[in-house]
């Protein structure tokens, strides 16, 4: 089998993936959490690896930068590959005072500026929710590692260098968690295709008070936002057992 994007086989993929924006940190993920790694993408750079959380077979695969990128990885993965559940684990800006350099945001849901979601919806406004399960699994596990997280609205960004700076108060009065660049078109995709998909962010840079991470911070640092996703399959394995 194969897509245009993904030379893996069948089975390689574990029903949920971890989704990071950059390869390197999926890479960086598989190796620090991930038991049994193997590497199952390639393509243009895109790493995908699955191995083992726990004994529970888990992949993580980046997606690149953008709503067009993640629209195509999750669709393969969904549809392709048989993924069930797409967490992402990326980093955003903030543009609240109350929110702050490396604080935990997870997304209920994504406005953005991309029309993706107008075009798959016959031109309405799609309501881009994160799944209800896997968000409250989410904000559990966290409670349960003892790390803060925010829990909110996202804005899901067409342009990183935006040429319209005012969107930024109005982001920050409508209560804007973060500010990234794919929340909204991954949940647009999970409805499309019936799977399940929820968005957490580790804070990387502040857009209106100053102040960012490295890129190799946005790497390699953002363990707690990873052990948070990772109880959150746990939980949400639990959870389905109980329920069957
Ligand atoms: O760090 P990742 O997960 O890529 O997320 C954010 O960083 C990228 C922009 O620098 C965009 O993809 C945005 O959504
Ligand atoms: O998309 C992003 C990611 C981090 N910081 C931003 O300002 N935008």
């Amino acid at each position: 089998m194969g897509t245009p994007h993904i030379d893996a086989g069948p089975g390689d993929f574990a029903d949920t993936v971890l989704m990071p924006g950059d390869p390197l940190r999926a890479r960086y993920i598989a190796e620090t959490f991930l038991d049994e790694v193997r590497e199952v993408n390639s393509v243009r750079g895109m790493s995908g690896f699955s191995g083992r959380y726990k004994e529970r077979p888990i992949s993580v695969m980046g997606h690149g930068m953008g709503i067009p990128s993640v629209s195509i990885y999750a669709r393969e993965l969904i549809v392709d590959y048989g993924a069930r559940s797409l967490i992402r684990v990326g980093s955003c800006g903030a543009v609240r005072d109350d929110v702050a350099l490396r604080d935990v945001v997870i997304g209920l849901g994504a406005c953005t500026d991309s029309g993706v979601n107008r075009s798959r919806f016959a031109g309405m406004d799609f309501a881009a929710i994160a799944d209800f399960e896997l968000t409250r699994h989410a904000v559990d596990a966290a409670a349960a590692l003892g790390i803060p997280v925010k829990v909110g609205n996202l804005f899901s960004a067409d342009l990183f260098y935006d040429p319209r700076p005012e969107i930024l108060d109005l982001l920050k009065r409508y209560g804007i968690l973060g500010v990234e660049m794919e929340a909204a078109g991954l949940f647009g995709v999970a409805a499309e295709f019936g799977a399940r998909a929820a968005t957490l962010c580790t804070v990387s840079d502040h857009i209106l008070k100053g102040g960012s991470l490295s890129s190799t911070e946005r790497q390699s640092t953002f363990d707690d936002m990873m052990l948070v996703a990772l109880e959150t399959v746990m939980r949400d394995d639990r959870a389905r057992e109980t329920a069957t």
